[in-house]
């Protein structure tokens, strides 16, 4: 909210950044199995509240400190006595704010979740040992004291590629263009996609345990799976457009709870070799096999697809 203050607009949040929490839940069965669970966790809160005097008039009495912000986070993940999302977190922090303070009337709660897998140990998966993936879930809330919700999920850092079923033509030809047009290329991108669910309040969430993980992960298959096609004919790739267009596309037509999806797929180049020298002529001929990968620079190509009667 913007509030006029000796004809200036004034615009403020505050939060803490970067809060990192891991948190350990054990089960013991009956068969004597003792697994443990791990999340590790970065939390972004923001707060937008009621405390102008501490702008205008020195007066901090209205502020929620970030110290406090901090040690919430911690208080929270200790109370959570079963394992849960990101997502989950993100909303139980928005609706803890919104509510323990009068003057909070929006949080905003982003957490980029460490990818942290267990372990398989001779097949077998471990009972308490992990290794670091690769690409990260993200999750934001945006909750409103109304209890009114704005839930967004994402993915950072999925790097994909294939070494055929690409290419790119008919593009503009100038005299600038040096680039020739292919039908054999490797394609490679590492996609950051966000996706926004339809739930607009936290009661309508469905409140299967660990359900939104369960969403993040067949996302993640259903984008990996349209990028890639078939096993063993793959499909093809008329240009990075076309395949997010699908990928994109996919994911809007199999999740009827998002209602839109941004993706940033750069197109990561892995250039022809071909070397020649003057005295000894052709040393490499490229031959769709050695190739020089580089990611400086890149094509940057981003879009976001949403449902007509999206709330976007
Ligand atoms: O898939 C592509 N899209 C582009 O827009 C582009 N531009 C370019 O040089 N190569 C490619 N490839």
């Amino acid at each position: 909210m913007a509030k006029e203050l000796d004809g200036f607009k004034l615009e403020q949040r505050h939060g803490k950044a970067r809060v990192r929490v891991g948190r350990v839940w054990r089960s013991s069965d009956q068969g004597g199995n003792r697994r443990h669970f791990l999340v590790e966790w970065k939390v972004n809160i923001s707060l937008l509240s009621n405390c102008l005097p501490s702008y205008v008039r020195d007066d901090n009495s209205d502020i929620v400190a970030t110290d406090t912000m901090k040690n919430t986070v911690y208080v929270k993940a200790k109370e959570c006595q079963e394992q849960l999302s990101a997502e989950e977190f993100a909303i139980l922090l928005g609706k803890h704010f919104t509510s323990f303070y009068p003057q909070v009337y929006t949080a905003i709660v982003k957490i980029v979740e460490k990818p942290w897998e267990r372990v398989s140990v001779n097949g077998q998966p471990h009972e308490h040992g992990f290794k670091l993936g690769s690409e990260k879930h993200t999750a934001e809330a945006i909750v409103q004291k109304s209890g009114i919700l704005q839930l967004t999920s994402g993915i950072e850092g999925l790097a994909l590629l294939k070494t055929t079923q690409s290419g790119f033509e008919g593009f503009i030809r100038d005299k600038y263009t040096a680039l020739p047009e292919t039908r054999e290329r490797m394609l490679a991108t590492e996609v950051t996609a966000s996706w926004r669910y339809s739930y607009d309040s936290v009661s309508s969430i469905p409140k299967k345990p660990l359900y939104l993980n369960e969403r993040y992960l067949n996302v993640k298959q259903v984008l990996a799976e349209t990028f890639f096609g078939p096993p063993k004919s793959g499909v093809y790739s008329a240009s990075v457009q076309s395949t997010l267009f699908q990928m994109a596309k996919a994911v809007l037509s199999r999740f009827t709870d998002i209602s839109s999806i941004q993706l940033k797929m750069p197109n990561i180049h892995f250039l022809p070799v071909n070397l020649s020298s003057k005295d000894n002529g052709e040393i490499v001929k490229f031959n769709d096999d050695v190739y020089l990968p580089t990611d400086e620079p890149h094509g940057s190509i981003e879009a976001s697809l949403s449902r007509f009667w999206s709330k976007m």
